[in-house]
């Protein structure tokens, strides 16, 4: 089964505390989704694999450590996931942008995908899948799925609040995927929002409610 991991620096959990207040406004909300992407991304990718580099500095010739391996692509899911992007971008600067559109019904809380747009070479390539929220877990689960159909082998999931309904189906249906998240909380409620969650994440990003 894979991994599931609270990424708790206080940085994280302090930034968390922010946005989950209901007075906290889109202004803020937005900013601070951003940099607790770009935190988060700086925790996960600590395992990336180095290699040797010959480079000259301008006293002479070195041997010196880059990142070695497959290169990332950052996968935000429309439209909440797009919150995290920048943030994230700014920890791997280099990394490939695909972008699966997604939303969730109301009533039944089934995902529907209504975009997909990734680099051709999504197959060769590990995906960092962002989401600020993990609730029932279709959504993750119908986007790494989306992946997978195109080939694409080393899957990581990003969230800010998972409920423990949504990490069971994510590790369930994609037992190879590792979760990372800066909460895990109490639980699901029957209208599918996660207690005490954050409120709507897409809402409250682009400040359409
Ligand atoms: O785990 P699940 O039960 O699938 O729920 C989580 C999904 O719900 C929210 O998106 P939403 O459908 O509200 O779309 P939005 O991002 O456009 O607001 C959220 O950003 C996730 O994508
Ligand atoms: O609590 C929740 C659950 C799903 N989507 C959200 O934006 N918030
Ligand atoms: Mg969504």
């Amino acid at each position: 089964m894979g991994k599931f991991v609270v990424l708790d620096h206080p940085l994280i959990q302090h930034k968390l505390t922010i946005i989950r207040r209901k007075d906290t406004g889109s202004n803020e909300f937005r900013r601070i989704v951003g940099e607790i992407g770009g935190l988060m991304t700086y925790e996960i990718t600590r395992d990336l694999p180095l290699e040797d580099v010959e480079i000259e500095t301008p006293m002479g010739k070195t041997v010196q450590k880059g990142i070695a391996g497959k290169k990332l692509t950052i996968v935000p899911i429309l439209r909440a996931g797009m919150g995290m992007l920048n943030g994230v971008l700014e920890m791997v600067p280099s990394a490939k942008i695909a972008v699966i559109g997604m939303y969730r019904d109301e009533k039944t809380l089934k995902p529907h995908e209504y975009f997909f747009k990734a680099p051709k070479d999504i197959a060769e390539r590990e995906c960092l899948v962002v989401d600020p929220m993990l609730a029932t877990g279709g959504s993750a689960n119908d986007a790494i799925a989306a992946l997978k159909k195109r080939g694409v082998k080393e899957i990581k999931l990003a969230v800010l609040v998972a409920a423990p309904e949504g990490i069971k189906a994510v590790q369930k249906a994609n037992p190879d995927v590792d979760i990372y998240a800066a909460a895990e909380d109490e639980k699901l409620m029957s209208n599918g929002y996660i207690f005490p969650g954050l409120g709507d994440a897409g809402d409250r990003l682009f400040g359409t409610k």
